[in-house]
């Protein structure tokens, strides 16, 4: 008589989780920052999480980023348990772009040098020296943004929607295997959302891109093609799984704490209060 099988464990991922957090929790002093997460995003995968103000948006993605450890609970990242590896390491394969990542790059920095010194892991040049294939990729990604025109400008000098393309640039340099998005609209105008937008939706298209995850505030910056979608409040999780299960009115004025209308139209949201 054979051996029963060895029981199937929820101990390690497979192969295709590049996230999965299992009953995470980060608390701060007598604050809970989120509680409770059981969350898995997997290979190619594009997840947008939504949540009013301090609903735990970013410090879910500081998680994610290996920026952050939890308080309790299990987070593996790209096969890799966080407090096992080396997260200098885990970082140069997720890729980040977030607007406080912006206030770190010195004004004086020229944007083909932010999006270049990606590849080494800095920010700001000091010693590092570039080649010829750095710059064409860096150039490229600039190009895929539509601010290939302000490489030569320095960082200090541009507007938000300029600081957050080239943001997006230096995250996709080093070609990451998940690309994490910290609002990355916010700051746009009403053109440079929808620019922003087209280029997210193109990357989400891309079967070669990367596996995403994007935070954001509002319905009207999910870009057509994410499949994936998490509502968030108070640190908890509201509802998630395929966005359109996910995107309903219920669950949106659940969120956000009032009766909120949700419409959709040509794999575009906007919402209003009832
Ligand atoms: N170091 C900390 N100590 C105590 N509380 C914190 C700390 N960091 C964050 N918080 C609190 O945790 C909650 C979640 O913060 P987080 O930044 O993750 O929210 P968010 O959903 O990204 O918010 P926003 O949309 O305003 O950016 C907030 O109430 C915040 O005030």
């Amino acid at each position: 008589m054979s051996a029963d099988p060895v029981p199937a464990t929820d101990d390690r991922p497979h192969d295709d989780e590049i996230v999965r957090m299992r009953e995470v929790s980060v608390r701060r002093g007598g604050n809970r920052l989120v509680t409770g997460i059981d969350w898995t995003v997997e290979l190619d995968e594009r997840w947008v999480v939504i949540g009013p103000n301090g609903a735990g948006k970013t410090t879910l993605l500081r998680l994610a980023a290996a920026e952050l450890h939890p308080t309790s609970g299990l987070v593996d990242l790209l096969g890799e348990r966080m407090g096992r590896v080396n997260v200098f390491e885990l970082r140069e394969r997720i890729g980040l772009a977030s607007a406080a990542l912006g206030t770190r790059v010195p004004g004086d920095e020229l944007v083909l040098d932010v999006v270049r010194s990606a590849g080494y892991g800095v920010l700001g040049t000091w010693r590092e020296t570039y080649d010829a294939v750095d710059d064409g990729r860096a150039e490229a990604m600039l190009e895929v943004l539509g601010a290939l025109p302000l490489a030569g400008r320095a960082f200090g000098t541009l507007s938000s929607g300029e600081r957050q393309r080239t943001l997006l640039a230096r995250a996709l340099m080093t070609d990451p295997e998940l690309l994490l998005l910290d609002e990355p609209a916010s700051g746009l105008d009403l053109g440079g959302r929808e620019d922003l937008v087209a280029g997210l939706t193109a990357l989400a298209a891309d079967p070669d891109g990367p596996t995403m995850v994007m935070v954001t505030h509002h319905v009207e910056e999910i870009p057509p093609g994410f499949t994936h979608g998490m509502l968030l409040r108070e640190g908890g999780i509201v509802a998630q799984g395929l966005l359109d299960d996910v995107m309903t009115s219920e669950n949106l004025s659940a969120a956000f704490g009032q009766p909120l209308e949700l419409l959709s139209r040509r794999g575009r949201f906007t919402a209003y209060r009832r």
